[in-house]
């Protein structure tokens, strides 16, 4: 090969006349991890679509290995060695791992690279994992697998089918904390063993830590490649969004009373074992209770039982109506005394891609009814609370109401959600990381959003497995650990001893310092 592994130069991209990409050139080498910044809707996943053949540019020149080529799709691509794991994974779920990887690859290219036999696959599969650490089970059906071993399977799919340059579309928003951790080091192996990297993030630490090279993007354009190593955080920010002030968060003192509260809450998963087991916790209008633990003890499972996304097998939730406690509140009751609810996993549990932008902001408020009774909505008002939403959240890339909501990048079909459930001024919230897949503006923006949803009196539930994010947010934090609620703390907060609760399974029921 003579020059990049891949490169794309001068690329343009229009959706219906609007300019997803103005001009934009990248180029990774072989062994190298190339990490691709950007702002929200800035382009990146558009420009490793083109990449990958997903999109055929309208101007402008993809090269292999230092050769132009014309890619007529993602088989094509796969044959030039250029793999994509999407931000959502294009696994068949009721189908077992090796069906999907003999699906991707009939062509006659893939058949006789790895065996037309399933067995062949299977094999391929299980090697292509082991050298990666992975022990995989080929026959394993795609839906009995968790995030993380799908997106393992994503990564052997393409490196099974012979990607020597492998693309990430922000793979770790998905994951917990030590599944992240493990993937880029993952990453860093493939990349030593001659592998091109591209990974599209949004945090700047993994950039600077397992990245060899970033390229930034603002406003479909390529604006810089630097060295992380030799550029200084802020430089980066600064090159990604800007040079005006993020915003910052203070915190209030006038906290009132409980608004709020779980008592002994159990859910228990399919085999029986609980995976939130007996938590209670209170939160008081005007502060933000932070939920943290490392994650799979529990604190996703309590939000999602909150946010009625998961049954409560045992205890209940309480809240406060005018002065009266509403014993046995269901989540459904919360909503409609005027919760916002902001789910981690947005796109299977807060929007519906096939409908409108309009239409997804206004969902829950008319059936609420707030829009006057089904079949009379007031279609005006909708369209112009919907466009003062869009405004205000900075929702970018909405060029008609009446676009589908799946045309979003991802961050601001995230921004989409934030800006409806904040609409009503909530006085309850439950936040479940809130922040994924934000730009560090777009971040700031919405830590700005819950300190004010506090600051009016709204009690404020934030579950992250971030600790950062919750310290600088949190006014007291509750630890889980094993599905139990094992300590709180009040700020200023002592992160170390938060750090041994998270790890310590024997903690104490609640920490001596805390007053709740
Ligand atoms: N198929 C499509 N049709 C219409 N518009 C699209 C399509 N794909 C992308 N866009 C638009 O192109 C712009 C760039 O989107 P893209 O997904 O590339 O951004 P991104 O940088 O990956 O953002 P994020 O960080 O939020 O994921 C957005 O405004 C998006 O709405």
């Amino acid at each position: 090969m003579t020059g990049p592994a891949l490169s794309l130069r001068g690329v343009e991209k229009s959706f219906d006349g609007f300019a997803a990409l103005k001009d934009a050139s990248f180029a990774v080498d072989a062994g190298e991890v190339h990490a691709l910044l950007g702002e929200n809707g800035a382009g990146k996943s558009t420009l490793m679509n083109v990449a990958c053949g997903l999109y055929a540019p309208d101007a402008g020149e993809v090269l292999v290995g230092g050769a132009p080529v014309r890619l007529s799709g993602p088989r094509q691509a796969a044959e030039l060695g250029i793999g994509m794991v999407h931000q959502h994974f294009k696994l068949v779920r009721p189908f077992s791992i090796v069906d999907n990887v003999v699906l991707q690859g009939r062509g006659a290219g893939r058949r006789a690279r790895y065996g037309a036999s399933v067995e062949a696959a299977a094999e391929a599969i299980r090697a292509q994992g082991a050298a990666l650490g992975f022990s995989i089970d080929p026959h394993a059906r795609v839906d009995t697998l968790s995030v993380a071993e799908q997106q393992r399977v994503e990564i052997v799919r393409a490196l099974v089918a012979g990607a020597r340059i492998l693309i990430l579309d922000e793979p770790t928003a998905v994951l917990a904390v030590s599944d992240a951790e493990r993937l880029l080091e993952t990453l860093r192996e493939l990349a030593a063993r001659g592998t091109a990297i591209v990974l599209i993030t949004h945090k700047l630490a993994d950039v600077r830590r397992f990245a060899d090279r970033v390229t930034v993007m603002r406003g479909g354009r390529t604006v810089a490649t630097v060295d992380p190593a030799k550029t200084e955080t802020a430089e980066l920010t600064r090159l990604t969004v800007g040079d005006a002030p993020l915003s910052t968060v203070g915190r209030t003192s006038r906290v009132g009373r409980r608004r709020f509260e779980a008592i002994d809450l159990t859910c228990l998963r399919r085999d029986g074992a609980p995976a939130v087991d007996g938590a209670s916790f209170h939160v008081r209008a005007g502060e933000i209770y932070g939920l943290a633990g490392v994650s799979g003890n529990g604190q996703s499972e309590l939000a999602e039982a909150l946010m009625g996304l998961r049954r409560v097998d045992r205890g209940a939730i309480q809240f406060e109506d005018a002065g009266q406690s509403v014993e046995a509140a269901s989540p459904s009751r919360l909503r409609a005394y005027g919760a916002a609810f902001i789910p981690a996993d947005r796109y299977s549990y807060a929007l519906a891609g096939g409908l409108s932008v309009a239409d997804n902001y206004a969902i829950g408020r008319v059936r609420r009814g707030d829009y006057g009774p089904v079949g009379w909505t007031r279609r005006g008002t909708i369209r112009s609370d919907a466009a003062a939403a869009v405004e205000a959240f900075d929702v970018q890339g909405v060029r008609s109401l009446d676009q589908k909501a799946a045309l979003l990048s991802g961050g601001n079909a995230q921004k989409l959600v934030i800006a409806r459930e904040f609409g009503g001024e909530p006085t309850i919230v439950v936040a479940q990381s809130p922040s994924r897949g934000l730009d560090v503006r777009a971040s700031a923006a919405v830590h700005g959003r819950l300190a004010e949803a506090r600051d009016r009196g709204a009690a404020v539930l934030l579950v992250s497995e971030d600790l950062d994010e919750v310290t600088a947010l949190a006014d007291r934090i509750g630890v889980m650990s094993g599905g139990k609620l094992v300590a709180e703390f009040e700020a200023p907060f002592d992160r170390q001893a938060i750090g041994r609760a998270m790890v310590d399974h024997s903690a104490p029921a609640h920490d001596a310092a805390t007053a709740p």
